[in-house]
């Protein structure tokens, strides 16, 4: 086959730059990293100054365009453009060079340094002081009007400013947590369905969801003005100074700077401090502070002349694929892992990484013994990012994941429609022993003494086979055990016991109905307070509660009019498992006196007397809430024995810092 021409090649890189802007900006789920997708349009914007072929518009030459069906369509004030971006110092230096020739020798150019966010860029409208509108950026022109989903998403943004404008468009960008993020993707882990990429895809994802926000929380943050009416401000820091005082969320520093010296110690600076932002961050964006030097200066139809982003490159690592395995959730998802030689990696190690999906590795042709790239992808899952061709052995053969599945003796099928395979028969002992440890699950019925190797003991001697079965064990049967003695022979069949008295949402959650995690299964069992209630509701009344969505609804009911479910509740029940809402249950989540009411803490290493279980109930009793991460936002931090990193980062913050003592103490107990 002969090459393509140039003009073909420039006309094969708009369409595939086209194909990955449908992705990454309509569908939230683009296929490519961020680095690669800017390298193919620097490609471009290289062969386009060249070429001749300019008939059709280009995408170096336009917005990326997030405008989707079922929004209605609002027009911005001003433009919403992207911005020009660089991950070179020269070029950056460049840029202030074609400035400088702009203006009269001598004129001093003052910059504003300011984190580059990785969100959802969002246009806020308050008129008279009232929030009245949230738009999209959409194709910068007009954009999808997206106001329900933002009141709904987003409490923490204030409704109303003091002393505000007539009219005033603040922008800004969507984000969410990494705390959250992981919170939606553990659930997702758990109900067996694949976990999203980073939080910038779940935000994009979630904003244009068109059955509001599926109880997801997200976050804004505030940095920019497309329009004021009286116009109140002249510089870049004034809009800055205005949106802290009315107290609406925004960066947490930002630098004033008059040389481009002094531009590049504060993106320095910036990459320092940027790993405690509350929100992921790809860059610093560099702007002209004064607003009539920036009119001076101009626009292109995609940019700002006065502004350009240097990229900081994401952290990667190079490293050699063992082996893929396969991890099977607990709806029976069948997920291909790469095992691999462990790796540093922006500050932790890594030895394993998702693969997602057969297609996934297909469409990178990832093979055991690859020397492969991996990435964090928004600094939080690593994921294999692609594969070092060069470093590829030449015995090297493709990857068969139905192959592997007849290796691992694994019963499975490909689910019609999706990329996911999932195991065909639900009684098959890999999949008995997966339900019985979910069921038995700290995060479930908390059976003490019933770990992993105990319920596979329990399945393959035959003695168990789904949960009920647990309820007719005996000791004398224990006893014909490897490893058990009367003590503890007698000790699980007590937990076993015990276990029935468990809280309602332990055994929702047990149940291993798809879609539903453990937050689900208390707002479920809050709201509807028997398995009866819940049984009988129909989708729409399920899609009413609070946190839960369509497909949820959907898979709840399915779920209990199987005929095998119906059977394992029945024989449950018939046990004496509660099914109902039990007085402890019924307390308010929040305590509005408690010691911590509005604090967030951070639990790491063992505490001497409490687990960690309970520790999160007191502080939730008290009013707090926990999280998994020190941030600048956490308010303490409870440490035991073998405290790590959490403590070295709390103790870096400056956050208060307190041991089992100190913590009962403030809540009195
Ligand atoms: N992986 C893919 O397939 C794929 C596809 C399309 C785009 N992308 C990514 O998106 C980029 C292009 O997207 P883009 O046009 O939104 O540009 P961008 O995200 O690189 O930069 C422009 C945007 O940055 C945001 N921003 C964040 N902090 C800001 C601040 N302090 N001041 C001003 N603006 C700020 C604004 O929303 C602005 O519109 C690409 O460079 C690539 O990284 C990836």
């Amino acid at each position: 086959m002969s090459n393509p021409t140039p003009d073909q090649h420039l006309l094969d890189l708009r369409a595939a730059i086209r194909h990955h802007d449908e992705l990454y900006y309509r569908q939230a789920t683009p296929e490519i990293s961020d680095r690669e997708y800017d390298v193919l349009k620097e490609k471009l914007a290289q062969l386009e100054f060249f070429a001749d072929a300019q008939a059709e518009p280009s995408p170096t030459k336009t917005v990326g365009d997030d405008r989707t069906e079922g929004f209605r369509k609002i027009k911005h004030r001003q433009p919403m453009l992207s911005l020009d971006n660089t991950y070179s110092e020269d070029e950056l230096r460049a840029f202030h060079a074609r400035l400088l020739k702009q203006f009269d020798e001598g004129t001093d150019l003052e910059y504003v340094v300011e984190p580059k966010i990785d969100g959802v860029a969002v246009s806020v409208t308050y008129k008279n002081g009232k929030l009245t509108q949230a738009i999209t950026r959409g194709n910068g022109a007009e954009g999808d009007d997206i106001t329900r989903n933002l009141l709904e998403g987003v409490p923490s943004l204030p409704r109303e400013l003091n002393d505000a404008p007539e009219l005033i468009e603040i922008r800004g960008e969507i984000y969410m947590t990494a705390e959250e993020f992981l919170r939606i993707n553990t659930e997702r882990e758990e109900s067996g369905l694949p976990m999203f990429a980073n939080p910038r895809n779940l935000t994009a994802g979630t904003i244009k969801q068109l059955n509001g926000v599926a109880g997801r929380r997200l976050e804004i943050v505030l940095y920019g003005v497309g329009f004021c009416q009286p116009n109140r401000f002249t510089a870049q820091s004034d809009l800055h100074e205005a949106v802290r005082k009315w107290n609406l969320p925004t960066i947490e520093k930002y630098w004033c700077v008059h040389s481009i010296d002094e531009v590049w110690a504060a993106i320095e600076e910036l990459d320092e401090l940027r790993h405690d932002f509350a929100y992921g961050t790809d860059g610093a964006v560099v702007k002209l502070n004064s607003f009539a030097m920036q009119s001076e200066v101009g626009m292109t139809s995609k940019a700002p002349r006065w502004a350009i982003a240097y990229k900081f490159e994401s952290e990667q690592a190079e490293t050699l694929l063992e082996k893929i395995d396969v991890q099977i959730g607990r709806t029976g998802v069948v997920t291909p892992v790469a095992h691999l030689t462990p790796v540093l990696l922006a500050g932790s190690t890594v030895s394993r990484a998702t693969l997602h999906n057969e297609d996934e590795i297909k469409r990178k042709d990832i093979r055991p013994g690859d020397t492969v790239v991996v990435q964090k992808a928004g600094e939080i899952i690593p994921q294999v990012l692609s594969v070092v061709l060069a470093k590829r052995p030449a015995d090297s053969q493709p990857f068969d994941f139905r192959e592997l599945l007849t290796k691992l003796d694994i019963q499975a099928e490909r689910v019609p429609g999706q990329v996911a395979w999932r195991l065909t028969d639900q009684d098959d002992p890999i999949q008995q022993r997966r339900r019985l440890k979910h069921y038995s699950s700290k995060q479930c019925l908390d059976i003490e003494n019933l770990g992993e190797s105990v319920v596979d003991q329990l399945v393959t001697a035959g003695l168990v086979n789904d949960p009920a079965d647990l309820y007719g064990l005996t000791e004398s049967q224990l006893l014909e055990l490897e490893r058990f003695g009367e003590r503890s022979a007698s000790n699980l069949v007590n937990a076993i016991e015990q276990s029935k008295k468990a809280e309602f949402w332990r055994l929702l959650h047990a149940l291993g109905i798809p879609h539903v995690g453990k937050q689900s299964a208390k707002d479920l069992a809050q709201h509807f307070g028997s398995l009866d209630a819940l049984m009988e509701a129909d989708e729409a009344t399920l899609e009413a509660v609070d946190g839960i969505g369509g497909i949820m609804a959907q898979s709840i009911c399915s779920f209990f009019v199987d005929d095998a479910n119906r059977a394992l509740i029945l024989r449950l029940r018939e046990a004496g498992v509660n099914v109902t809402l039990l007085s402890a249950e019924q307390k308010p989540h929040v305590n509005s006196e408690g010691a911590f009411v509005g604090k967030t803490v951070v639990l790491t290493g063992s505490l001497p007397n409490l687990s960690r279980e309970e520790a999160t109930a007191m502080i939730e009793q008290a009013g707090g809430k926990t999280s998994g991460s020190v941030s600048k936002k956490t308010d303490y931090v409870l440490a035991g024995d073998a405290a790590g990193s959490k403590l070295t980062k709390a103790e870096k913050l400056g956050v208060h810092i307190l041991d089992e003592a100190a913590f009962r103490e403030l809540i009195g107990d």
